[in-house]
């Protein structure tokens, strides 16, 4: 892959960045900036070759059209605060690549940064026709003369300002992206053993499809977050109103046959911490996995299974963790999170935590960015590239 150095001299030319600048935010509060910080040593880079930096990125899932709450504005703003230290100005456009992002781009100065608005308020960013991701990226490429691949968050993603506009305009990866394939590559080239996966969150549907991918690598699957109600349902138990990919459990009956035809073990949790209604202060109790109620959900994994995730995770010597164990943001269900956070801190060995919700979880949970081995920027980006997926965002950095 090209690195910046590789494309000259920048100083007076237009840069189109793709950071993933996707935070969580709420009534316009952004609760962890992590990945923001995490784009600004290359949009520092690049502002400091004098370079006209123009910023894409995403926010959400706001199907493809304007929708207020996932503006990035707040993110700009965010931006400008932690880019002026460095002298830097941040602007923002309002629209996507029209023409309040035509005349942004003509009057930025060098040195000068610019974040366009959110991406996916177009629908041709995400859309699985090529023709219609092509004329957006041909769009965005009109604004710049190179581009820079650096959302390592975004990179499994076949979109028109990850992908197609790489192939039309002279390109690089970032020091970012870089930086998490250098780590992930330690992962997946003999990892010490035992190797042990944990996964959660909410993203059930597209982390569900790694775990058979896993299965060949890893000695132990750790299942916690929203995941675990398909898998105990698979199983024949009563899930009550949890979350559920009902299509899924043939799959996932599948993943548990070839788990014990292979030696692997998927650990699930034997206790569960249930409520009554997905709020911070409906009241929560334990039960076992086995004996959910109908009428109830799953938020956390229960005190028990912490404690024999954390074991599991504590003995290992390689782990990888992507997803939170429970609704973290909500104090009553943080516990199993909290339990595998503090385990992953004492592992003897190469400890990584990945995904935006996943490191905004350890961080809100008051454990520093130096108590793991890696928190990588890519939750989905980087459990593919575990599985051994070609990533599209980075193959296309390959291509001349
Ligand atoms: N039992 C559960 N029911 C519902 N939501 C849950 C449950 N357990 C965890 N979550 C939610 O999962 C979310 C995080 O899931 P996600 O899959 O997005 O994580 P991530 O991989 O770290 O992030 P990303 O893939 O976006 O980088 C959190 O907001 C958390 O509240
Ligand atoms: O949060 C992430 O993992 C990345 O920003 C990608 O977002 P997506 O899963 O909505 O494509």
């Amino acid at each position: 892959m090209k690195t910046i150095e590789d494309l000259g001299d920048l100083a007076g030319r237009r840069v189109l960045v793709r950071s993933d600048l996707n935070v969580p935010i709420k009534d316009a509060v952004i609760g962890d900036d992590g990945r923001i910080r995490a784009s600004l040593p290359t949009l520092i880079k690049l502002a400091k070759a004098g370079a006209k930096v123009i910023v894409t990125a995403h926010l959400g899932r706001p199907k493809g059209e304007p929708k207020p709450e996932f503006t990035l504005a707040p993110v700009a703003e965010r931006l400008g605060e932690l880019l002026q230290p460095e002298g830097i100005t941040v602007h923002f456009a309002g629209d996507v690549t029209g023409e309040a992002a035509q005349t942004a781009v003509q009057d930025l100065d060098e040195g000068e940064v610019l974040l366009l608005e959110n991406v996916r308020y177009d629908a041709r960013e995400e859309s699985k026709d090529e023709a219609q991701r092509e004329a957006l990226a041909e769009e965005l490429a009109a604004l710049a003369d190179v581009f820079v691949s650096d959302g390592f968050g975004v990179v499994h993603r076949k979109q028109a300002s990850v992908y197609d506009v790489a192939r039309k305009l002279p390109h690089a990866a970032g020091g970012l992206v870089l930086a998490e394939v250098d780590v992930l590559k330690k992962l997946t080239e003999d990892p010490a053993r035992p190797y042990v996966v944990v996964l959660g969150g909410a993203k059930v549907s597209d982390k569900l499809a790694v775990i058979d991918n896993l299965i060949a690598k890893a000695d132990k699957l750790l299942i916690g977050g929203g995941m675990v109600f398909t898998f105990l349902k698979a199983q024949g138990h009563e899930v009550g109103k949890s979350l559920l990919e009902d299509d899924q459990l043939d799959t996932v009956k599948g993943y548990l046959e070839t788990a014990k035809a292979k030696g692997v073990e998927i650990v699930l949790p034997t206790d569960i911490v249930i409520a009554p209604e997905f709020k911070a202060d409906s009241p929560a109790t334990v039960v076992a996995a086995d004996a959910m109620p109908a009428d109830q959900l799953g938020l956390d994994i229960g005190p028990e299974s912490g404690k024999a995730f954390a074991a599991e995770v504590a003995g290992a010597k390689t782990v990888f963790w992507n997803g939170p164990m429970g609704v973290f943001e909500m104090e009553a269900f943080a516990g199993g999170t909290k339990a595998v956070a503090q385990a992953l801190t004492e592992v003897d060995g190469l400890s990584v935590v990945g995904g935006g919700d996943s490191a905004a979880a350890v961080r809100q949970l008051g454990f520093a960015d130096d108590a793991f081995g890696h928190i990588s920027t890519g939750g989905g980006a980087s459990l593919e590239y575990l599985e051994g997926k070609e990533l599209p965002g980075l193959a296309v950095l390959e291509e001349d």
